[in-house]
């Protein structure tokens, strides 16, 4: 690094203000460029994938996002947002890298796939035309910091000064733009005073908001971000294997986590019973957990997420035994109206998402699946081709033996229930987020069951809209 004395931190990189390169322009990239933007910086995104740099370049967001398109829109009129596919271009422009490509978990493995970020970080490293910060965002298991130091070492051009350091993310699908303008928290992992000052320097507005800054090594910072999503995915688990035992007691979960919620050292987010977590972040999370644990010979961690992982996994075989349940033993032939693809309201994302997992699970018994999602269907269809999408929860519902709710979007609070008795063929419908008003439902004649309740027999039903041979489970 230059060793004069510089009059502000950036200045130390040779730059009046940093320019923001941001390497990896998916949901997370994306938003945080366009996040960067709006705090008053000059950012490049870059992304290997050409199509989703041109629909960027437009102002155009290649997924549902709340508020990002037009935060994409206003930076890019604005000038302050450009995005490339050309790594020597940004690597040239800007003078903070923050590397924000997946780290899906690996095939056959619980482990992560960290050939992305090894690969982002050479790419950076390797194309310094200047002093620079590489500042990791992506989700990694501890000890890849200190090993992608290494590899930066050996490669970064004679005479160039770097420092690697590890900013982990905490957003919300869904609520990514509010996460990332005004964070939690800011943990900076493995700075020196100098990178200390260029990243406070660029989240000066949330500092100015009284956002925390934890500063720390590099291992905690990688180890904060992972245990953070293994304690969310623990607290969804506990409550799930707790509405078990409320079934087989009788007792209601919905009510319980109220309560236990009251208590504000619990908590009351995060105890949603139901079909579990899914989602590009905290299966696969948990998972490289368990993995890298064990590897450190961490046995703890390993075999309380491994519970945690069979409770939520469990949920999903839960929803499909009560569907083959509700249809009378065997779904063979029998028409489902599922409602929700995505993985939680308010995203496209379908990745590992429950809903479409027990859909594609009852697909492949026989069952005639139709889905309806407000926002997920052009995702689920690229995922699962052979499933039928609706374009409306009636459409989805039409003569149905059972209805499953899988993913709680606001709209489905607002159906008819009635009006919606009238088009299927049995009044039947499993809520399987718990998000629907059950006494609604059942006073305009469903057989209605949430799941961590008393059960309801589903089964077997007296046709009442449809021809008898439909009722007969086909062997
Ligand atoms: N999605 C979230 O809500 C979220 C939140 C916090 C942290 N994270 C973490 O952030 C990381 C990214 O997650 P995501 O959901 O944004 O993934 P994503 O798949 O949506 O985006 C990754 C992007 O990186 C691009 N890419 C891959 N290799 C590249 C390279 N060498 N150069 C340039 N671009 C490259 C891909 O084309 C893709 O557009 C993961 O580690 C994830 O765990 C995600
Ligand atoms: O009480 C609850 C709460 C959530 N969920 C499910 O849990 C999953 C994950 O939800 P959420 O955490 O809101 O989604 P993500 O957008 O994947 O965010 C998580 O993963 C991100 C990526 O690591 C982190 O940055 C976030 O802090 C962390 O919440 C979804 O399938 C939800 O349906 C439940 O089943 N019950």
């Amino acid at each position: 690094m230059t060793t004069s004395t510089p009059a502000t931190p950036s200045e130390a990189l040779g730059a009046t203000r940093p320019r923001i390169s941001v390497v990896g322009t998916g949901y997370l990239g994306a938003t945080h460029a366009a996040a960067m933007a709006e705090m008053g910086f000059d950012v490049m995104g870059v992304d290997s994938d050409p199509a989703k740099v041109a629909a960027l370049s437009e102002g155009i967001v290649p997924f549902f996002e709340p508020g990002l398109p037009e935060l994409i829109r206003t930076h890019v009129a604005s000038g302050r947002l450009h995005f490339t596919t050309d790594i020597v271009e940004a690597t040239a422009f800007a003078d903070v890298h923050f590397i924000c490509v997946g780290t899906p978990q690996a095939r056959g493995s619980n482990a992560a796939n960290l050939s992305y970020v090894e690969e982002a970080t050479r790419s950076v490293a390797r194309n310094l035309t200047h002093d620079g910060i590489i500042v990791g965002k992506s989700t990694v298991p501890v000890g890849t910091g200190a090993r992608l130091r290494s590899i930066v070492a050996g490669i970064v051009p004679a005479g160039i000064s770097t420092e690697l350091i590890w900013n982990p993310e905490f957003l919300r699908e869904g609520k990514a733009v509010d996460d990332t303008l005004t964070p939690d928290r800011i943990v900076l992992g493995g700075t020196t005073a100098l990178s200390e000052a260029v990243m406070r320097e660029v989240y000066a507005a949330p500092i100015a908001i009284g956002t925390p800054v934890i500063l720390c090594d590099l291992p905690t910072a990688e180890l904060v971000k992972v245990s953070a999503n293994a304690f969310l995915a623990t607290k969804i688990s506990f409550i799930n294997a707790i509405a078990e035992v409320c079934e087989a007691a009788g007792a209601d979960v919905g009510v319980l986590a109220d309560a236990l919620g009251h208590d504000i050292r619990i908590g009351r987010q995060f105890l949603n019973a139901g079909l579990g977590f899914g989602g590009g972040c905290l299966p696969k999370d948990i998972r490289a957990l368990i993995h890298r644990a064990g590897e450190l010979g961490a046995t703890k961690a390993a075999s309380l997420l491994q519970q945690v992982d069979e409770i939520n996994m469990s949920q999903r075989q839960l929803v499909i035994n009560m569907a083959i349940e509700a249809c009378g033993g065997s779904v063979l032939n029998r028409r489902i109206g599922v409602l929700g693809a995505a993985f939680k309201p308010l995203t496209d994302d379908v990745r590992d998402s429950p809903a479409l997992n027990v859909a594609a699970a009852l697909h492949l018994r026989g069952a005639q699946v139709v889905i309806y999602d407000p926002e997920a269907s052009s995702t689920a269809q690229r995922m699962f081709p052979t499933l039928t999408y609706a374009d409306s929860v009636e459409e989805a519902a039409t003569n149905s033996d059972v209805i499953l709710v899988l993913t709680e979007w606001e709209e489905f609070n607002s159906i008819d229930a009635a009006a919606l008795r009238e088009i299927v063929a049995l009044p039947v419908i499993i809520d399987a987020r718990n998000c629907l008003d059950a006494a609604h439902w059942r006073a305009a004649g469903w057989r209605f069951t949430g799941l961590g309740v008393a059960p309801v027999a589903l089964t077997p039903m007296i046709p009442e809209h449809n021809s008898l041979s439909r009722l007969v489970p086909v062997q």
